[in-house]
């Protein structure tokens, strides 16, 4: 007998006895529940639920939760699942979807997500590997998909320096500004909130972590920021790439027919690299010329790493990038859903006023000074944590290893989702959840502690949770606060001055935000403008 046909025997024998294995091992296993396989459409799903498990039929209305299934999409599920649109087992704490292999563990409550992600967080911290992404679109720098180990580590490290509680309360100031600036854009009537909104958070992030100033209009540096944010958003909710699931093919020819996804990827790419350097490139020059005017986090970190490291410098690099990828767009997103949710609920506009104009006394703009002291605003900025959660299920996390939960198994490489917007809108814990009410939050005029906090989980979990989450609150905080000191935002009115429709409408995707909508913005009085006007 030649060698090859009894090496291709040996080789069957092994398969055999590995398969005979893992079914032995897997004898008397049980799978949390779900349907089987991978639905492809929303009468299939429907049929295909398991006896024990009810599925909730969700209004179309109520649009953030549709995405419960359809945003596995967001990280390489999209292209089949976006049909479906029916929610997630009621009952079960925890689902699992089968997509062609790839198992998906939606987490639908508290208890496990936190028994999970949090306390076993050592084997809950890596990311699905994302390959068209990470390898082929260049972005592997950013730490926010970047796989669990040294390098990611690293990077959160550097992160944490800067971005704790007490060193950020350093640029509180910085935010107080570009909140002044805010309202004076928002005054002149010219463009859009979405697009003021954009820059104030752009103009945020790129001041604290490279000390630019950045242009009222068409600024280089958000624009690069924004074609690599755009990018991103692109390769991971417009659907499956076969790479994924042949990773193989990620060293096929880009000339070759069907090779269509490297060529997109080698033009990301370009975005890519330009988000990682371009900024940064800048900095350095500036630093060089003696032109740092201000504490940063790209001088703090080069002043702790210096420049002769090329590894450090890489991780430099990758850390300050990822700040704009992680903290634009979920920003403006929360922001956006604050002016749609005042103008459709008044009264809120009215009690925050109130207390403004009590513990502030009139005509005085809130400041940092004041934080703390006014609870009914930050019982607004939980409510918009909480109304229409901004990442509605979480960055997919993946298990390293098998596990056990409850009795299921869990398996190594599992995509592990969590069902924030089902957690914080939970009956048993918020009532009437679909109302925008910060009034849930108080008791007897002070935040009530044993009101469950949606910051606990709008954030994230674990090793992996949200290293800009004062940024983003403290962020938040002072655009409502100042708006709501100096405007009014009203139901939009047509030519005649009649109110007309405004929905609860939102964008489909990773980030949960309200689709285009008008409004009414107006100045309290013309002595309110003196509040914010130019330095
Ligand atoms: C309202 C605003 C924000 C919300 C709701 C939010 C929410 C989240 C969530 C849910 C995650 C995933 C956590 C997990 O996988 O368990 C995350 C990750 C991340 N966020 Fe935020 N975020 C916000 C603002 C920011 C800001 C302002 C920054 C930085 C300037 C930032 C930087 C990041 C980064 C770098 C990651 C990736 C962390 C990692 O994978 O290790 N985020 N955020």
């Amino acid at each position: 007998m030649s060698a090859f046909p009894a090496f291709a025997a040996l080789l069957v024998g092994l398969a055999a006895l590995l398969l005979l294995y893992r079914r032995a091992r897997r004898r008397g296993v049980r799978y949390p529940p779900g349907p089987p396989g991978l639905p492809p459409n929303r009468e299939r799903a429907r049929r295909a639920v398991p006896k024990g498990v009810s599925v909730v039929e969700v209004p179309r209305d109520v649009q953030a939760i549709r995405y419960v299934v359809v945003a596995h999409g967001c990280s390489v599920f999209g292209g089949w699942l976006r049909d479906v649109d029916f929610v997630c087992a009621a009952g079960t704490d925890i689902l699992r979807l089968n997509a062609l292999g790839t198992n998906i563990i939606v987490i639908d409550t508290l208890k496990p997500a936190l028994e999970l992600l949090d306390k076993r967080s050592a084997k809950y911290s890596d990311r699905p590997r994302m390959i068209m992404l990470n390898e082929l679109a260049g972005f592997g720098w950013n730490f926010g998909s970047m796989e669990y180990g040294e390098n990611w580590r690293e990077c959160r490290k550097m992160t944490h320096r800067e971005f704790h509680a007490a060193p950020f309360k350093q640029y509180r100031p910085i935010l107080y500004r570009n909140a002044c600036d805010f309202l004076r854009r928002l005054r002149s009537g010219r463009g859009t909130v979405p697009g003021h909104l954009k820059h104030v958070v752009g103009a945020n992030i790129m001041e604290i972590v490279y000390d630019i100033k950045v242009l009222p209009e068409h600024d280089p540096f958000i624009v690069l920021a924004e074609a690599g944010q755009e990018c991103v958003g692109r390769s991971t909710t417009g659907g499956l790439y076969l790479v994924e699931l042949l990773p193989f093919l990620k060293y096929m020819p880009s000339w070759l027919p069907g090779a269509a996804f490297k060529r997109q990827a080698a033009v990301w790419r370009q975005a890519a690299d330009k988000q990682l350097h371009v900024a940064y490139d800048d900095f350095l020059e500036r630093m060089k010329r003696g032109k740092v005017e201000n504490h940063c986090m790209a001088k703090s970190l080069i002043d702790s790493y210096g420049l002769d490291d090329p590894v450090a410098d890489g991780r430099m690099r990758a850390t300050t990038a990822t700040m704009y990828m992680g903290g634009a767009e979920t920003t403006a997103a929360a922001l956006h859903s604050f002016f749609l949710a005042m103008a459709l609920y008044p009264e809120v506009q009215a009690k925050a006023r109130q207390e403004m104009d009590s513990v502030l006394g009139l005509g005085k703009l809130p400041t940092f000074d004041d934080f703390g002291t006014l609870p009914y605003i930050d019982a607004i900025v939980k409510e918009l944590l909480r109304w229409y959660p901004i990442v509605p299920l979480l960055i997919p996390h993946k298990l390293s290893t098998d596990d056990v939960y409850d009795g299921y198994l869990l398996e190594k490489d599992s995509f592990v989702m969590v069902n924030i917007w089902a957690i914080l809108h939970d009956e048993d814990k918020y009532k009437e959840p679909f109302a925008f009410n910060p009034d849930r939050f108080l008791k007897n005029g002070a935040l009530d502690p044993d009101v469950f906090d949606p910051q606990e989980v709008a954030f994230g979990f674990g090793r992996r949770v949200c290293p800009g989450l004062h940024m983003a609150y403290d962020g938040m905080w002072i655009i409502v606060a100042t708006v709501l000191a100096c405007f009014e935002i009203g139901m939009p009115k047509d030519a005649a001055g009649k109110v007309t429709e405004l929905r609860e409408d939102f964008v489909s995707s990773f980030v949960c935000e309200p689709k285009p909508f008008v409004c009414d913005i107006r100045l309290r009085s013309e002595a309110h403008a003196s509040l914010f006007k130019d330095e």
